[in-house]
């Protein structure tokens, strides 16, 4: 579903972002990406969405090589994934229901048919009778779960999130992993980089552990656990 052939990632002026990463994440698999602040985490999703380009080595998405991927063809791309952001980038000025209908909209959906997706996905998260309200009026984990929400409503095979539980305290945090596990219960593939070490060795999934860029190999990722 990912897989990452020596991948390299130089920002023009800077050191090296990632160093020859490769992995693979199955479809319908989870995994956790881990590491200290600057290891190389965002970079690495954001070869995923094709917000970056790999410096060298290769990424596929679904069987499609992106390391070159044409501005053309990045919409069909991110048409397979939903992105969920620490701070879920939602328009404060419009409603639950319309955030969440966004992604449809783009896509030119009938009214019908996004008023039925919307409402599958807000009782996915539990937030269907929240649907009028502006997030403002929401609690930072509800509104996490209007930006997952957001992020499945059009059904894509893979979920990639950043940081998602960045500013949730443990019981809110453990719940948005639990939501997350539930998208992989029914053939999801997700990717969450997470600095929340104690929630992650609570629950059992791959885990990819960044140091300068570099991907730790299995008995060294035994040694920093
Ligand atoms: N747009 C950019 N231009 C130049 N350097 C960048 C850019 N984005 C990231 N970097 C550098 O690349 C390295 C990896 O950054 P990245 O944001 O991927 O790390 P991270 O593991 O996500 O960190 P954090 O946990 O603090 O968010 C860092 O040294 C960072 O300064």
């Amino acid at each position: 579903m990912i897989r990452f052939e020596q991948v390299s990632k130089i920002y023009p002026g800077s050191q090296r972002a990632l160093q020859k990463v490769s992995f693979q994440l199955e479809q319908g698999k989870m995994a956790f990406l881990t590491g200290h602040s600057g290891a190389g985490k965002s970079t690495l999703l954001k070869l995923i969405t094709a917000m970056e380009r790999p410096s060298d080595g290769k990424v596929w998405v679904n069987g499609d090589d992106i390391s070159r991927i044409t501005h053309r063809k990045i919409p069909y791309l991110r048409r397979q994934m939903g992105v969920i952001f620490q701070d879920h980038k939602l328009l404060m000025d419009r409603t639950v229901f319309d955030n969440v209908a966004l992604p449809l909209v783009i896509e030119g959906y009938s009214m019908g048919n996004i008023k039925r997706r919307v409402a599958a996905a807000l009782d996915k998260v539990g937030l269907l009778d929240k649907a009028n309200c502006t997030p403002v009026i929401l609690s930072g984990g509800e509104q996490q779960r209007v930006g997952i929400a957001r992020a499945v409503v059009n059904k894509p095979a893979i979920l990639i999130a950043d940081e998602p539980t960045g500013n949730l305290d443990p019981a809110l945090s453990l719940e948005i992993f639990r939501l997350f596990e539930e998208f992989n219960r029914v053939g999801v593939a997700v990717l969450i980089a997470s600095h929340d070490l104690s929630l992650i060795a609570k629950m059992h999934y791959q885990r990819l552990i960044l140091q300068n860029g570099q991907l730790l190999n299995a008995s060294q990722a035994e040694e920093v656990q």
